[in-house]
């Protein structure tokens, strides 16, 4: 493949000495500096592109030879190993990336591509002198002990790694706890749990004494899994890693029960919180179905992205009504929800009404008139949607007396999200684990593991952080999840104007028919009936 550079990293200067034992690998230009800088705002990235022919772009994610040329390599332990030396071609070659966009048109350029993931023939640590370090952080994931475990083992039976140590409740188990060993035995059996054997929290983050932990302890290698908050301390870890010139490998594992980081195919867990959610919304059902008029409301997950909500949806074919962040409704009035409520009623004589957390803040907040709060980590604290609905329901129907109903509200939020792994997370996990220990044992820093249309691939934080994944509601699959329910789509014109696309790249016209499920606005608008047939 022919790559042709058009922009590199440049050299950071740095101003803190490394540990002794780096030391030797640096160039002597660095200059001594305070142990301890201030905390400092994280520059944006530089990014790291090359082109190539057919309008072929890599973005390219950090290696640590970027700033430190001298770095010595090894050849891949791997090799030699029992399991892995009989496999024709281990080894990625060197110039395999992987596409960020794969549905093309024959006049389409060749787009963004991403370096991928996997072993490589040449490493940048001494495997029996590394010192790794495990962090986890944010809200909890179905599979975080599956993908730690598979951390340790494969940094320690795959590579030799001499140790891995578990930094405990989140960013600020670095500076205000002592470290965990963790080895193969110790982490054995922990997939089978749901949490995080390590703990988490939000909140905490300080780069200054998170990089000052990390120098003093002689970390070599980091690994910090989370969601986009904790991605962007990565970033700013991993710049101020670079600032100072230190010989260590910042490795992000994306971690999200919200399915909202974007250019990833799908994050670790998920599957297995929609899976739990049926569980939920059966209940839902039976006691729906069970009674007169009966309405079952099930409240999941989803801040600002509706992805659980929608696919628990999909797979149910029970739900009646799924309400997301992205799809802004309303109550009262013509094509209001609660029309359709009555309307469903009356023709099914039950229903099953699925949100997302993060549905109808902002009704919610202007009918209390609340003030906005948020957690220690800055994120707003939400107002409870399946409550706040289940009380707006009743109370419409308290005024028609003739029309008694009976109304649960299930909210199994925080159980789909503290289950352990099922089979296939279990797998995408061990995956993730290897993809990222690999990038790390041959030097690539600075960057978030991932697949990327099927394959795994190192993506640059920047890409990872600038925007949040969210339920497109102009696209197919929205589309689908109104025709399963035939629920109205709310929809106004000025919404449908102000729907992103999902891509900076040209939408290019669908074919004749491809399209044909996203209907017009004028015909959506309080009408439920719209669509049928398959999606
Ligand atoms: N912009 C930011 N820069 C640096 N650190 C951040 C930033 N946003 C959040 N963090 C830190 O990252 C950690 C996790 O963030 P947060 O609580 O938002 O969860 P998350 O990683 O987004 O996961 P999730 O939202 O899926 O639970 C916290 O310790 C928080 O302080
Ligand atoms: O109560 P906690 O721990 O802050 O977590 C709640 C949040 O975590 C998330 O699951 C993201 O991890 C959101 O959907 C939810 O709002
Ligand atoms: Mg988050």
């Amino acid at each position: 493949m022919e790559t042709a550079t058009v922009v590199v990293a440049p050299a950071p200067v740095a101003i803190t000495p490394p540990p002794q034992r780096k030391l030797m690998e640096l160039k002597s230009s660095f200059a001594p500096a305070a142990k301890s800088s201030p905390a400092r705002k994280a520059k944006p990235a530089k990014k790291k592109l090359a082109g190539g022919g057919g309008g072929y772009v890599l973005e390219d994610v950090p290696h640590l030879t970027d700033y430190l040329p001298e770095l010595k390599s090894y050849p891949n332990p791997l090799q030699d190993h029992p399991a892995y030396s009989v496999v024709k071609q281990y080894f990625v070659n060197p110039d395999d990336t992987v596409a960020k966009k794969i549905v093309v048109h024959k006049s389409s350029a060749r787009g963004t591509h991403f370096r991928r993931a996997g072993p490589r023939q040449r490493v940048y640590f001494q495997p029996g002198e590394v010192t790794a370090a495990i962090v986890t952080c944010g809200g909890l994931c179905p599979g975080l002990n599956t993908v730690i475990r598979e951390l340790v083992c494969g940094l320690h039976d795959m590579y030799g790694v001499a140790s891995v140590l578990g930094i405990e409740g989140g960013y600020k188990g670095f500076y205000a706890r002592n470290t965990v060993e963790l080895t193969p035995r110790s982490v054995n059996d922990i997939h089978k749990r749901g949490g995080t054997v390590l703990g988490t929290s939000r909140g905490g983050q300080d780069t200054a004494k998170i990089v000052d932990s990390i120098q003093d302890r002689g970390i070599d290698q980091v690994y910090i899994i989370g969601g986009d908050g904790t991605q962007k301390g990565a970033a700013s870890i991993h710049e101020e890693v670079q600032r100072r010139g230190l010989k260590c490998a910042v490795v992000g594992v994306p971690k999200t029960i919200d399915n909202d980081i974007a250019v990833i195919d799908k994050s670790f867990g998920f599957d297995t919180a929609v899976e739990e959610a049926q569980r939920a919304i059966n209940a839902a059902h039976v006691e729906a179905e069970s009674a007169e008029n009966g309405i079952g409301v099930v409240k999941l997950m989803g801040r600002n992205s509706g992805f659980i909500a929608m696919y628990a949806t999909l797979a149910s074919r029970d739900v009646d009504c799924c309400l997301i962040p992205e799809s802004p409704f309303y109550l009262e009035g013509k094509g209001g929800l609660l029309q359709f409520v009555e309307r469903r009623l009356r023709d099914n004589g039950h229903m099953v009404i699925v949100v997302a957390e993060g549905a109808g803040q902002d009704l919610i907040a202007r009918s209390m008139h609340l003030v906005d709060t948020h957690d220690a980590s800055g994120n707003k604290v939400l107002l409870d949607v399946g409550l706040w609905l289940s009380h707006k329901i009743k109370e419409h129907f308290k005024r028609k007396p003739n029309f008694p109903i009976t109304l649960k509200y299930i909210d199994p939020t925080y159980m789909i999200r503290a289950v352990p792994s099922n089979a296939s997370d279990n797998v995408y996990c061990t995956l993730l684990a290897h993809s990222a220990l690999h990038g790390a044992m041959a030097g690539y820093t600075g960057f978030t593991v991932a697949p990327v249309n099927g394959r795994h691939a190192y993506i640059p934080f920047y890409r990872i952080t600038e925007k949040q994944n969210k339920v497109v509601i102009t696209d197919r699959m929205w589309a689908r999840v109104l025709c399963s329910t035939n629920q109205p789509c709310f929809l106004t014109h000025e919404d449908v104007e102000g729907a992103g696309q999902e891509e900076e790249e040209p939408h290019l016209p669908l074919v004749e028919g491809e399209n044909a499920l996203v209907r017009s606005p004028s015909m959506c608008n309080g009408n439920d009936h719209l669509c049928s047939g398959a999606a």
